[in-house]
């Protein structure tokens, strides 16, 4: 393992427990074999549909799953297992996550207070007035209780509460939505300059444009599975990519032509053998039926048993 491995996720898999007909059991499969690394300095964007899975990733690393659901695999946060009480030890310090929803505010703390986490000392107010002016957010914002923002606020505060802890692991979840493009930009720009003080960020998001704005490597999640984990650079091209799902999100960029990808991403009940993105693949045949396994292509990652 390389010295500047902040985390290193190895064959990843999150399933939910569901009854079904009364006492029988089921296992749900949500995240299937799923490895990424991020480097100290580095930005991951995780890119995928709604439902692939992201948010449980980020949950899995947090140690904050529902109950009902089970995870394999290994964590590691510099170099050693990430187990139960070293997450709760370095959670919201060391390692902290910007959440996708904006109930994890708690409604009855004043925005101030809950960033500093009650440590009124004058270093860290001044530490968070400083933070406040970079995400344009009016210091009488700091003495406002969460019901009191707007949706865009909100967003910026959950980013401030993160940026407060000079941490050394950031997961981000979706932290752009209800930002205008504007804002969203200057968010993204943050995260980047955490990863440029040394930071590992994991960026969650569906906006595969804006992630290839500011990071370096984008994974590219379909229903449970990792498919792809590219440079960003290899989105320059269609050709420099890997796997038939990429370049069809390729394709569908504004300035690439906005191609449609016909059909949906199957649920995980309905999941088919093999490839998941095989029913709507124009490449598929029996091959991608079986067992596909993650291969390293070109200095990235592919699943897909043909060369692209
Ligand atoms: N508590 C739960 N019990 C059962 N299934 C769940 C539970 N939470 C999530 N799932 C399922 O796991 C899958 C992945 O969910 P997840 O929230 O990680 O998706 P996501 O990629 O973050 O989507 P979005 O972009 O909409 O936030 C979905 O199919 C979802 O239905
Ligand atoms: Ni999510």
């Amino acid at each position: 393992m390389e010295k500047n491995t902040i985390l290193e996720i190895r064959n990843m898999n999150i399933s939910f427990s569901q009854y079904q007909k009364g006492t029988k059991q089921t296992k749900l499969p949500v995240i299937r074999d799923l490895s990424l690394t991020v480097h100290q300095g580095e930005m991951v964007a995780v890119v995928g549909s709604s439902g692939s899975g992201k948010s449980l990733l980020a949950h899995g690393v947090m140690g904050i799953l529902p109950y009902n659901a089970e995870m394999g695999g290994q964590i590691l946060y510099c170099g050693e297992p990430l187990r139960e009480k070293r997450i709760c030890a370095l959670r919201g310090k060391e390692i902290v996550m910007v959440p996708q929803s904006t109930s994890y505010l708690d409604p009855l703390m004043k925005v101030g207070t809950q960033i500093c986490k009650g440590k009124k000392d004058p270093e860290r107010k001044k530490k968070l007035d400083g933070i406040f002016r970079r995400y344009g957010l009016a210091e009488e914002v700091q003495e406002q209780y969460p019901f009191e923002l707007s949706g865009g606020m909100t967003r910026r505060v959950m980013i401030s509460t993160a940026m407060i802890e000079e941490p050394k692991l950031v997961i981000a979840d979706e932290p752009t939505p209800g930002l205008h493009l504007k804002a969203a930009k200057r968010a993204m720009e943050h995260f980047r300059e955490l990863a440029d003080m040394g930071a590992g960020v994991l960026i969650i998001t569906h906006d595969l444009e804006l992630a290839l704005e500011t990071a370096d490597r984008v994974l590219v999640f379909y229903a449970g599975y990792t498919l792809e984990d590219a440079k960003t650079e290899d989105f320059r091209q269609e050709k420099t990519l890997r796997h038939p799902y990429t370049k069809a999100l390729w394709r569908a960029m504004p300035q690439n032509g906005f191609h449609y990808i016909d059909g949906v991403q199957p649920y995980v009940k309905d999941m088919p053998e093999g490839c998941p993105f095989a029913p709507r693949c124009e490449k598929c045949t029996e091959k991608c039926r079986g067992e596909i396994p993650y291969r390293e292509v070109n200095g990235g990652y592919v699943r897909c048993v043909y060369d692209s």
